[in-house]
């Protein structure tokens, strides 16, 4: 991780010009610059003085928690940071993400990502979770939303925003003391005080996401009843009423639908109001991979093949078994000494 210094990063982004800004949170505004002839991301806390301190915070943290984990290709990239040892001038450089964000695919994209695109993705989303929940130091995320998925220059979802996360080490003493935190139709209504914090509370978060991949329905929609995507979704999931929880624009497709009912199964338990019942990331993740290579894959092929030379297909087994035939007798035939 590089320390920067201060007046580059200022220099790099035409001191923050609004023609370099990118996108704005909560918390930060994140310019595009090109450092060392490569175009990165860089992070600034809000001005205003009470967003101010707790901006800084978040950044704080984010560095904190991206700088403790090791490389992976489905998390966002921390490249450094610029004064590290003062806040003033506190600054995150991170990879550049030119593909937008998944809620933005999701909900502005004028093309609906097709449904293979969609199994990728949760896969990859997954997976990033995974790493974060078997790390030493474990990291809970406690934001994980469509908005915080971002896509690099290949379209490869990554997982972004650390500022909420939480670093938990093995042989620390105490438990951490953070007032519950996250995104309302994301966070895990479990999560009420700093003692229910659990990784279970990221697999509610991912449960939720993996509806809204499959569904493309916002997570909180007052103009439908109900507003909520997981009590909406639930019930439907229950009554096996797939197709009505797909994306209307893409439909369900015969070679998708055993992969898209399991995976609303895996989101029907992730979202599960017992946390014990939910399964742990290891679990979402062989699950989702296993009915995407078994049930997509597979009958790809084998449909395809069915569907598109069946004529031929009987006639070469036919003459297969003819030929078979002839062999067997023809050995029948031949002396043995
Ligand atoms: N590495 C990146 N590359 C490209 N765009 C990015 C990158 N990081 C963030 N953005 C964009 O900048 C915007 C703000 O970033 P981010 O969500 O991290 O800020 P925040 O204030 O921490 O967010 P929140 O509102 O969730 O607290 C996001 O909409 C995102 O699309």
């Amino acid at each position: 991780m590089v320390d920067f210094d201060y007046d580059q990063l200022v220099k790099a982004t035409e001191s923050f010009s609004p023609t370099k800004l990118i996108g704005k949170g909560s918390h930060g505004m994140v310019y595009k610059a090109i450092l060392v002839n490569k175009l990165v991301a860089i992070k600034k806390p809000l001005d205003q003085y009470h967003a101010h301190q707790v901006s800084l915070l978040k950044l704080d943290n984010e560095i904190c928690v991206l700088s403790s984990l090791p490389e992976n290709p489905h998390v966002i990239s921390l490249l450094g940071t610029s004064h590290q040892d003062s806040n003033k001038n506190k600054l995150l450089v991170m990879e550049f993400m030119p593909n937008g964000s998944l809620h933005d695919l999701l909900h502005v994209a004028s093309t609906p990502p097709p449904w293979p695109k969609r199994v990728e993705i949760a896969i990859r989303v997954a997976r990033a979770v995974q790493f974060l929940h078997q790390g030493e130091p474990m990291v809970i995320h406690r934001d994980i939303k469509s908005a915080n998925i971002l896509f690099d220059s290949d379209w490869n979802a990554k997982l972004a925003d650390f500022g909420l996360a939480v670093l938990l080490r093995v042989d620390s003493p105490s438990h951490p003391s953070q007032p519950a935190a996250g995104t309302i139709g994301y966070l895990d209504p479990c999560y009420t005080t700093p003692g229910k914090l659990s990784t279970k509370n990221d697999v509610f978060s991912f449960g939720v996401v993996l509806l809204e991949i499959i569904s493309s329905r916002k997570v909180i929609d007052i103009y439908k009843s109900p507003a909520s995507i997981v009590d909406w979704a639930i019930p439907l999931i229950k009554e096996q009423r797939i197709e009505q929880i797909c994306d209307a624009r893409l439909g369900l497709p015969t070679y998708m639908s055993s992969t898209i009912r399991h995976m609303l199964n895996v989101a029907a338990s992730c979202v599960s109001s017992d946390v014990a019942c939910r399964p742990t990331m290891m679990d979402v993740v062989k699950e989702i991979e296993n009915c995407f290579t078994e049930r997509v894959r597979l009958p790809i092929w084998s449909n395809m093949l069915r569907s598109l030379v069946p004529e031929r297909m009987k006639k070469l087994a036919k003459s297969l078994q003819q030929a078979k035939c002839a062999t067997e007798q023809s050995d029948a035939d031949v002396p043995t000494h």
